[in-house]
């Protein structure tokens, strides 16, 4: 791969769009605001995401979809995930015929329940062959400074995604392959729903064990579901599963935890959206994850608390209460 486009200049958006360069790969950032796509490129940094991080120059930004696309072999989309089928509506006409669609976004479609991947076949008409996703501990900011970290990239054709693996191993980024796309997009968009979990247990006060065992149960829950949608359960042991968990539960970086801390130390729900500026997609995600789960019949009593807090009103200690007092059965 050798020239990417990467749709948006968010917080992973830019910092992939480090990567893909700093791995050798030309890359066009698109920015919403013209403003920013030309303070990216006059002053090599995005100071709105990732104030202080130095972009490498085989970066350009533009705020011109169009542009951004033109003679693209990877188009990486990274924008929230609610919001994917319209904007993508809109730049489907000026995608590359034979581009590789590589998503980085972590949510589950309202409404449809579909998987990212998903969305992106339905809207481009572009065969599920074609369509990737890369995910695993990857908190942005870590990755901008280049500390080292590993992922997970998957897709279902061996030679795409070969060469997606070359196109983003830095000396500070390793991606590892991984057939099993549905496991790595499920892991990804049902570990910020136990993250917003792992921070109301954090705002309540509580320590380690609590953490454990949300992350572990949340595990639980995550391979029930993606085995039912046919993930093979080896992936939620890989680092697109409990690496992600691990990380995104432990880190005050991670705005799903830190959204759910908010509410744990008493804050409304409305007072912790206006606080929160950048996407925290469990909150969403949280019932699209739910829906699914219900049209497979599969448990997810996290989830179902993570909503009851998120959406119904629920307190953050009556949450904690009912999570205990579940019926006791064999791990
Ligand atoms: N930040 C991370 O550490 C990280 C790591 C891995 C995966 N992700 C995933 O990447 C995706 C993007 O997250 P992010 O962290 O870059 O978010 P962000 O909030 O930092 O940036 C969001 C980007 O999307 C754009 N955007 C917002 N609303 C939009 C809309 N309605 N239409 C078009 N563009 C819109 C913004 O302009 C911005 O460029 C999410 O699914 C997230 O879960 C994030
Ligand atoms: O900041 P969060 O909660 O969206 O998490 C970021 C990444 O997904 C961690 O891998």
């Amino acid at each position: 791969m050798t020239r990417a486009a990467v749709l948006s200049a968010g917080s992973w958006g830019t910092t992939f769009a480090k990567v893909l360069a700093d791995a050798g790969t030309e890359v066009t950032l698109h920015a919403r605001r013209p403003e920013l796509a030309a303070a990216i490129t006059a002053d090599r940094e995005n100071a709105d995401y990732l104030p202080g991080i130095r972009l490498p120059d085989g970066i350009t930004a533009t705020a011109d979809p169009a542009q951004a696309l033109d003679g693209a072999d990877l188009v990486v989309l990274s924008i929230p995930s609610q919001t994917l089928r319209e904007n993508l509506a809109g730049w489907a006409p000026h995608i590359p015929a034979q581009a590789t669609l590589l998503s980085l976004m972590k949510g589950i479609e309202l409404g449809s329940t579909r998987r990212m991947s998903e969305v992106v076949c339905e809207v481009t008409g572009a065969a599920p062959e074609r369509v990737a996703v890369l995910s695993g501990p990857n908190l942005a900011r870590e990755i901008a400074e280049e500390q080292p970290a590993a992922t997970v990239v998957a897709c279902t054709d061996p030679d795409r995604l070969e060469a997606l693996q070359a196109a983003c191993h830095t000396r500070y980024f390793r991606p590892y392959t991984n057939p099993d796309l549905v496991g790595c997009e499920l892991g990804g968009a049902v570990k910020n729903v136990i993250a917003l979990a792992a921070g109301v247990a954090e705002g309540l006060g509580f320590g380690d064990n609590t953490r454990a065992s949300l992350i572990t149960r949340g595990l639980a829950e995550t391979a029930r579901l993606g085995q039912a949608l046919g993930a093979d359960p080896l992936t939620f042991a890989g680092l697109a599963g409990l690496g992600d968990l691990v990380a995104t539960c432990s880190s005050p970086l991670s705005r799903n935890r830190t959204f759910g801390e908010h509410l744990g130390r008493g804050m409304s729900l409305e007072e912790t959206v206006a606080a929160t500026k950048q996407t925290a997609e469990g909150v969403k995600s949280c019932r699209s994850v739910l829906d699914l789960a219900r049209a497979h019949g599969v448990e997810v009593p996290i989830t179902e608390a993570v909503v009851r807090v998120c959406h119904d009103g629920e307190s953050p200690v009556q949450m904690v209460r009912e999570i205990m007092s579940r019926e006791a059965k064999p791990e």
